[in-house]
This record gives structure tokens, sequence and C-alpha cells, in this order.
């Protein structure tokens, strides 16, 4: 591999794709649905390939055709890339004569000329790669293997490289560094790495190495029905339609010509083509929650070959809304057990309680932070503005006047504004539209098409200003997102860092602007903190009011109590989360203070102020 240093954001390919949600059906907002409300009850119901055999949580002896569980590499079996044979060869009946290019044609092409926009993806602009030669990474867990600098130093097979050369990815980024080696070598892995810095690659790579070098997955086998059964040996988990679609995407090309076969499954499309996408074999599964349960409801999936599993944005998978639907998915269905499969966790915020929980589905893991408090977001410039309700709109306008005055024009720089609920998000839309500036949106009411026809727009400038609910905080690749307007504020610091984070991604520098005002008192101070571990100036009104007792510690404020990271601190160093001789017990939530955060009512959803509607967060 090339060596010359360059920053990872001047040789990112990225392509984009899309984000959102959860389940086959609209569903309530995660925060409303309770457990029970998620598909059959789990001690009912069992897929028909599964009746009259051992317990669902036992895997079976006999997985089909080849990749057995017990294949897996685990520690001292496998260095880094060793030894394997990496047969480019067809797997599971993929064709790859008639394999589609997925680097040929991309998303959309940007409408400004290219010539002199920002939507040149080679362009040397961002930080460059030294600037991260000293960022701050602290791994715990038993013998951590090394990080490497370069790709070179990992054996990820020769197609791998090829496509890791064709995205222009020159080197790993700091979490790419850590977690591939460590992956490789068999190791379960809990990775918290800010937003932007290519999470999605560092848990690609590895599964697609490891199917490359395991042997061909099997066909799907008929069942009982006359059905087809898939086998995937790797299953990644996302939490919305469009972050799967997205990360469907980058495994493509991460995996042309490698003869690995990815599939997508996600809610709100037609299942017929995803269906007969299995039919025709698949390696690596990746999927939302709700289409996956139902496509093992139909026993149309079987998790029993699964080698690898990927949960993205783990902690959002791990909250309030979804953690029945993965539970039931990783630990009632058919899956081999932790320490049989390899499992991994990827966020950039991990909070305690979610850390203990995702424990889990883990063994023997490696806890991996790279980043210092809140480094992520030093990319991001961040602004809060005291501007009550009734002001926001007029205060948006003058927003995007500068932004037109200051010679940028909207098409060249994308503009995503958040709003806490679907009702909000469609009539700021419209006020937008009617007020001359180009816009569209996206969230759980709109219907699958609408969606991904919203994204595209405003991914190719035609329409350069989105206005959004959470369902596009998290995951979503958009390279030239250059501001991020909290039109509303989110309850949750969290969301906060997802939403600020869709701008100075891969390295690149970004702007956030929050309106701030009474109704989100209970986020000062943590909103204070975060701005002061990313070397933001806090505003004095804001630190009069984090100061204030009433709105120091409450809520939903997973980082009250100070002390806190965002997310980045092995749970299980922290004397106060172990029980007697495990990992349990301590009744601490994140940052160890102040009784909110995380329990009964989970943020999403919530809401209330700002504008009338229902809360819409996650569809
Ligand atoms: N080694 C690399 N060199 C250059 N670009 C890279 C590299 N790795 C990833 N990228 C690019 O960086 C961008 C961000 O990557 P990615 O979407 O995986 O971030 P992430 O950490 O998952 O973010 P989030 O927390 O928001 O989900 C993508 O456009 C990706 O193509």
């Amino acid at each position: 591999m090339a060596t010359s240093r360059t920053s990872w954001a001047d040789v990112a390919d990225a392509e984009p794709a899309p984000p959102p949600a959860p389940v086959a059906a609209p569903t309530p907002t995660p925060a409303a649905a309770p457990a029970s409300s998620n598909g059959p009850s789990r001690s009912s119901y069992v897929p028909p390939h599964l009746r009259n055999r051992p317990s669902s949580t036992t895997p079976s002896a006999a997985p089909p055709a080849s990749s057995a569980p017990g294949l897996l590499s685990r520690p001292g079996n496998a260095p880094i890339g060793g030894g394997g044979s990496f047969g480019s060869r067809p797997r599971g009946g993929a064709r790859w004569d008639r394999e589609p290019d997925p680097f040929a044609n991309s998303d959309p092409a940007p409408t400004a000329d290219s010539s002199d926009t920002p939507f040149d993806e080679h362009q040397n602009t961002g930080i460059n790669f030294d600037a991260y030669e000293d960022i701050p990474v602290e791994t715990s867990g038993r013998e951590v293997p090394p990080p490497v600098a370069t790709f070179a130093e990992i054996d990820l097979g020769a197609a791998l490289n090829e496509n890791i050369r064709r995205c222009k990815y020159v080197r790993p980024t700091p979490v790419q560094r850590h977690a591939i080696p460590i992956s490789l070598a068999g190791r379960d892995l809990m990775a918290c790495a800010q937003t932007g810095s290519g999470k999605t690659a560092a848990f690609c790579f590895p599964i697609i190495s490891g199917i490359m070098r395991g042997p061909p997955a099997g066909r799907p086998q008929r069942g009982g029905m006359g059905m087809r059964t898939a086998y995937p040996s790797a299953l990644i988990l996302s939490p919305t339609r469009e972050l799967s679609m997205q990360i469907h995407e980058e495994a493509r090309k991460f995996s042309y010509q490698t003869g690995v076969r990815v599939v997508v499954a996600y809610g709100g499309a037609p299942i017929t083509q995803q269906l007969r996408d299995l039919e025709r074999g698949v390696d690596i599964l990746v999927a939302t929650p709700g289409r996956l349960v139902d496509l093992l409801e139909r026993a149309r999936v079987s998790l029993q070959s699964i080698r690898y599993l990927a949960l993205d944005e783990a902690d959002r998978m791990l909250d309030m809304g979804f953690e029945p639907q993965v539970r039931r998915i990783v630990e009632q269905m058919d899956m081999p057990p932790p320490g049989v499969r390899q499992t991994m966790l990827f966020s950039a915020t991990f909070p305690k309680e979610i850390q203990r929980m995702a424990s889990d589905f883990l063994d023997n893991y490696i806890f991996l932070a790279v980043g210092r408090v809140g480094s992520s977001t030093e990319l991001i410039v961040q602004r809060i503005e005291f501007v009550q309700e009734a002001d926001k709109r007029s205060h948006l306008m003058d927003l995007l006047h500068a932004q037109r005055d200051t010679g940028k024009l909207l098409q060249q720089t994308l503009t995503l504004v958040f709003v806490e609920t679907k009702r909000g998000a469609d009539s700021l839309e419209s006020w937008l539209c009617m007020n001359g500036f180009p816009a569209t949106s996206i969230h759980g009411d709109r219907n699958q098409q609408e969606r991904e026809y919203a994204l595209r727009s405003f991914k190719s400038g035609q329409t350069p200003i989105l206005v959004a609910t959470d369902v596009a905080a998290r995951g979503l690749d958009i390279p030239h997102v250059a501001h991020v307007v909290n039109f509303d504020l989110p309850n949750d610091i969290d969301d906060y860092v997802h939403r600020i984070g869709r701008t100075g991604r891969a390295g690149k520098s970004g702007l956030a602007t929050a309106f701030f005002n009474d109704n989100n008192s209970s986020l000062a101070k943590s909103l204070a903190e975060l701005m002061q571990e990313s070397n933001q100036e806090v505003p004095a009104w804001l630190s009069r009011y984090a100061a204030r007792p009433s709105y120091g510690g409450g809520g939903r404020n997973r980082r009250s109590g100070g002390g806190s990271r965002f997310g980045g601190r092995d749970f299980r160093n922290d004397s106060s989360s172990f029980g007697k001789g495990g990992s349990r017990g301590g009744g601490d939530y994140y940052g160890g203070g102040s009784g909110g955060g995380y329990g009964g009512s989970s943020s999403y959803g919530g809401g209330g102020y700002g504008g009338a509607g229902a809360p819409s967060a996650w569809d």
C-alpha cells in the first residue's frame, strides 16, 4: 500500500447512503414501545426451521455447508491476517462476472459545477493525518493486540486491499489502526470512537477478510415448506433503514470481487426483492432489527452459521426501543453464543449502563476508546444561541441569508436542520420552501420512497437544506454537510453529539449551531461540559444556566454528574460497576452522578416542546 501522508478525509471516496428506521412496519417510537409490542411473545414463538430442534440459545450442531461456528479464529490462533488462503472465489452462488461495479456510479451528481465546488470528492482539503498522531487511545481487556500504522502491515487479502485502494484510503484512521488488528485476532470488541472517524470500515474489513479466509458459504437450503433459508456468516445490525443501506453500499465496495456477498434487509421496502437477494446467497447480512425478525420468523434466514456479529450505533441498539428486539435476535434465536461467534460493538457514545447491558453479548472483550473527550467535535465549531421559540424561524432565516451572503452557495454547502417532531419537520420544510429556500425533509411519517428521495436530493445539492428528526442523527455519511442546525435541541447530550457529527467528518471541519431557550435548561450543564471538553467557547449565559442547581444534574443527561467522557471509559474499570465477582452490580449511571440518565423514560420521542405535533425521533 502507498504510505504517503494524507488526511483520510482527503482520500475518502465517500459515497453516502442513507439512514432510518428499525422495524418492518411503522411502529411507535422506540421510547413508547413496550417490550411486548415487538412482535409475538418471546416465549411462545418458535420459527419454523427451529421447531423440533434444541433450544435456540444452543448453537445447532450442523450448520449448513460451510462456515461452522467453530471455525472462528480465536486468540492465539490468528496472527494478523496470517496464514489463511485468500481465494477470491465465488461464494454462495455469487456470479462475479456479473457483479455490478459498486465504484462505477455512486450517488447523484451534484448540480453545481464540480470544478469549483466542494463536491469534488478527491480534493485535498481537511486535516492532515499527522494531526491524529497523538490522539489519545485507551484500551482495556486482556492481551490487547498491538495497533498497526498502515494497511500494509495487515494481510487483509489482495482483493480487499485492491478495494481499499479503490476507495482511496491511504492510511487507516486511528480507530481502524486499533480495531482491525483486535478483530483479526478473533477478539470481541467494544469500540468507542468519534463520529465520522471510519468505524464502518473498522468492522467491515475484518469481517470480509475473515469470510474470505473461511470456507465458502453454504447455499440457501430448502426448508420444510419448500422455502429457501439463507445462512449468512456475518450479521451487521443498525438502527435505521438508511444507515443499513449506507453500510450495505460501503460493504459492497469493500467486498467487490472478493466473492463475499452482501445483502441488505430493512423495513419499509418490499420484502420480495430482499427475499430474492437472500435466495441468491449471502455472506454478510446488513439489517435493521424489525425486518430481520420478520425474516427469521418466516424462516427465510437462519443465524446458526453466524461467525461475526457487528452492532453499529450499539448504544442506540441497546437503548430502550431496540433492546428487546436485539436481545431476541442475538440471544433467543439460533445464533451461536458469545465465545463461539465474534462480536463487535461500535459507537461514538457508550453510556455505562449500555456498556453493562452490552457485556452480555461479549466474551473476554477488549474495550477501545479512541480520541479525547469530545475530540470529535473539535473539528466542529459549536455555537449556541439563545433563541425564544417564537423567534426560531426568523433566526434560522437570518443564518441562511448569512450563508448566502458569505458567497457560499447553498448548493455547495449542505445544511441539516434537526427538529423534534415529525409535524415540526413538515411545517418547517414548507415554510422554508415558501420563503425561497429549497428544502426537503426526512422523518418517520414519510414513506420509504419519500425518505430516500429526500436524501438523494439533499446529497446531490439539489435541495441543499434537509429538515430532519433524529432518524437522520446517527451514522449518515453525507460528505458536504457544512452546517448542522439544532433548531430544537434534543433532550439527551449523546443525541446532540451524534447530530452535530453529521458535519466535520473524516478530518474535515464543520459548523453546528443550536437554538437554546428555557425549554432546554436540563441540557445546559452537559452541553457546557461537552463544549468545554471540545475547546469551544461557552457563552457566559449558558454557564450561568449550567450552574443553576435545578438544571445541573437531572433528566436525561447521561453526562450529568461530572467527570464523564463521551463514553470512552470502560465500565469494567469503574470499581462501582462490579458486583460480586462479575461485571454486574453497581447502580451508577453514566458519569456516576445524578440519577437520571438511562432508566425509565427514554429520551427518544420525548420532546414535546417546540411546535405542535407528535414527538418523532425514530420511527
Ligand atoms: N482510512 C480511511 N481513509 C480515508 N477515508 C476514510 C477512511 N476510513 C473511512 N473513511 C471515510 O470517512 C468517512 C466517515 O466514515 P464512517 O461513516 O465509517 O464514520 P463513523 O465513524 O462510522 O461515523 P458515525 O459515528 O457518524 O457513524 C466516510 O466517508 C469514509 O469513507
